[in-house]
């Protein structure tokens, strides 16, 4: 240590340095006083080994990171999972359920693990509790019965994932890194924060990494087990081009459960079997036909299209990849996106293809007639409008091009097929057309059977209070306060269990049942009513069938006045409509000759004074021809 001299340091002390010193390190020159004073210490003598050291120290981090560099590329192998793709997905769930996560000091908390643009909300939510249900046996009556479901639904579990930076772990055996990396440039505007993920191991063999992420995938598909997965084919704020986005995952539906004619709906299995066949592809490329397939399904709402379309996916286990060609954002860009990114085998449903830019090229026909007759009467209907989404020749393109995508099932529906064009229907690109109509006898017979006929997992295994082997039946007690957040259990009452019986049971034989479906098909009348409306009404009496029979005669004739109140309110709006369109087309009639006659009415005097109209050469009254004097008014 060298001991301070003041008078040395007056002499000695480079006070030119000083202010350049002080403009390197702010508050330098306080800092060598305090020096000075205190620790009798000129540190202006240890400057040069200090610049030295920073000097090393700022070259080593360019090395280091350089050395870093080099030793990742050559010695480190990485995977790079990006927010946009379902891998990220995968990753963060698996991720969530590890270890590493659970006891990391640095993670984000959150009530999903899902990229807000692939996933969206929380859809197993209902299945998050199916074991926890015992507590709710517990409850007496069924509004402490519904206060615990609503209780429970306020809270959500909370997942755990690493935050940003790198977190190692071990997986069979080896050292992994888990890095999270947030996006600088934020690409997607409606998305808070983008960010990467990297799992990284030491060596150049990747196995390891695919062996994890394939488990991730395993891992995450699981949850879904049979259930049908819904994608939808939307664009998201912000995005350029259209996604597919899982929206849903739901329990299959049985087919037995779509009322349809049985050979019909055989039909329609049996093909799309065939087509599913592991040979089939090859025998459509060794005959150099390109390996599609389409349905179209056709009738009025609510007759069962989108049921039967949903209940085969889930039978072959298909996702369904649904796209709207009614929705706004959709355009033909978009909707070739869409299709180029099907996955290898699945169905796309494609509704509502009677939409206006489909059925554009047959309706302009029409269109242009009318149009021309009103612009002879003076309207102003003419400009037609410019078409919107997605046109004939595009779809047609899109489902049928060179370019467009094999192994699909493509399933189109529509409640107009008298609008479709043929091109659209020719075998190739419909190859099997099924009708849905109103519910018929039968049908109606179906559906009945369908509602009352009890199934499997209908009554509940639990103790009941009939149950002469039931002893005394469980006290409810509260709940855990940190799981009911602090909600406090209604006190019991004397009412039985909401669950202890069983709402939804009749207590009839199958046969009684069929027996009372061949009563009320006779009492509704054949093909007068969908599927829908039927099930609408059967619905209000799930527990009833004997009511549902009884009152069926009665619902006809409500139903029947209320679509002829209906009709008659539609009829009346539309006679609105066109008084209306009338009025103004008169209305504009009236207002052409005036303008007409206002319209460039330019007057100027000439240098005679005279006042010369310049519109069809008229002067003073006096018709001339073009480029004609008029005569003088002396
Ligand atoms: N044939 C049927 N068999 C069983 N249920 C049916 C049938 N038709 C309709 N339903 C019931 O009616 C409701 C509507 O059916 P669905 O959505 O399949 O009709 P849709 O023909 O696709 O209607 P839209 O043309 O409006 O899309 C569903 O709850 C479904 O269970």
């Amino acid at each position: 240590m060298t001991r301070y001299n003041s008078s040395d340091a007056a002499q000695s002390s480079p006070i030119a340095v000083q202010p350049l010193l002080d403009s390197m390190v702010p508050g330098f020159s306080i800092l060598s006083q305090v020096f000075a004073q205190y620790f009798h210490i000129d540190i202006t003598y240890y400057m040069t080994t200090f610049v030295i050291a920073m000097a090393v120290a700022a070259g080593l981090r360019i090395w280091g990171v350089i050395l870093i560099d080099f030793f990742k590329g050559h010695f480190v192998s990485t995977a790079e999972i990006r927010f946009d793709d379902e891998m990220y997905n995968y990753v963060l769930y698996w991720v969530s359920n590890q270890a590493f996560s659970k006891k990391t000091c640095q993670f984000v908390a959150g009530t999903k693990t899902n990229s807000e643009m692939v996933w969206s909300p929380d859809e197993e939510e209902d299945d998050k509790y199916k074991d926890d249900d015992a507590d709710l046996d517990l409850a007496e009556g069924y509004e402490d019965q519904w206060m615990r479901i609503a209780n429970r639904d306020k809270i959500k579990t909370l997942q755990y994932t690493p935050s940003e930076g790198t977190h190692f772990f071990r997986y069979h055996g080896r050292f992994l890194a888990f890095t999270r990396v947030k996006e600088e440039k934020q690409t997607v505007i409606w998305v808070a924060q983008t960010e990467r993920i990297y799992i990284s191991c030491l060596g150049r063999d990747t196995q390891i990494l695919k062996e994890l992420l394939d488990e991730a995938q395993r891992a995450y598909l699981e949850r879904d087990g049979n259930r049908t997965i819904i994608y939808r084919g939307c664009k998201q704020g912000g995005e350029e081009t259209a996604n597919w986005v899982r929206c849903m995952s739901r329990p299959p539906r049985p087919l037995s459960t779509v009322v349809l004619d049985e050979t019909q709906k055989q039909a329609f299995v049996d093909d799309v079997k065939e087509y599913l066949h592991p040979w089939t592809r090859r025998w459509y490329s060794n005959r150099g036909i390109p390996y599609r397939r389409g349905y179209l399904l056709h009738g009025p709402p609510g007759t069962g299209k989108t049921s039967l379309c949903f209940a085969v996916s889930g039978m072959f286990g298909l996702k369904i990849h649904v796209v709207s060609l009614n929705s706004r954002t959709l355009t033909e860009d978009g909707l070739e996106s869409l299709f180029h990114n099907l996955p290898r085998r699945c169905v796309v449903l494609l509704e509502d293809i009677d939409t206006a830019g489909v059925t554009e090229k047959r309706e302009r026909e029409e269109s242009d007639k009318e149009k021309l007759v009103d612009k002879a009467n003076g309207g102003t209907t003419g400009a037609a409008a410019s078409p919107k989404g997605v046109s004939l020749s595009a779809l047609l393109n899109i489902i049928d091009g060179v370019a467009s995508s094999e192994g699909r099932i493509l399933v189109m529906t529509t409640n107009h097929i008298e609008k479709l064009d043929n091109a659209l229907l020719r075998p190739g690109r419909v190859d099997m057309t099924i009708g849905f109509g109103n519910a018929d006898t039968a049908t109606i017979g179906g559906l009945f059977r369908a509602i009352y006929t009890q199934l499997e997992g209908d009554i509940p295994t639990r103790q009941t209070e009939t149950d002469e082997s039931a002893t005394e039946k469980p006290k409810a007690v509260p709940r855990d306060p940190e799981k009911s957040n602090g909600v406090v259990p209604t006190p019991k009452s004397a009412t039985p269990s909401f669950f202890t019986e069983n709402i939804h049971h009749h207590g009839l034989s199958d046969a009684e049942v069929t027996s009372l479906a061949a009563e009320f098909a006779s009492a509704i009348p054949n093909e007068e009513f969908t599927p829908a409306e039927v099930q609408g009404y059967l619905l209000k009496h799930k527990s009833r069938p004997g009511v549902a029979v009884e009152g069926a005669a009665a619902w006809v004739e409500m139903l029947r006045e209320e679509k002829a109140k209906r009709k008659e309110a539609e009829k009346k709006a539309m006679e609105e409509k066109r008084a209306k369109e009338e009025e103004e087309k008169q209305k504009n009639k009236k207002k052409q000759p005036e303008e007409k006659d206002g319209e460039g009415k330019k007057s100027e005097r000439n240098e005679e004074g005279v006042e010369v109209t310049e519109e069809k050469g008229i002067k003073d009254g006096i018709v001339t021809s073009p480029g004609g004097t008029a005569p003088s008014s002396k």
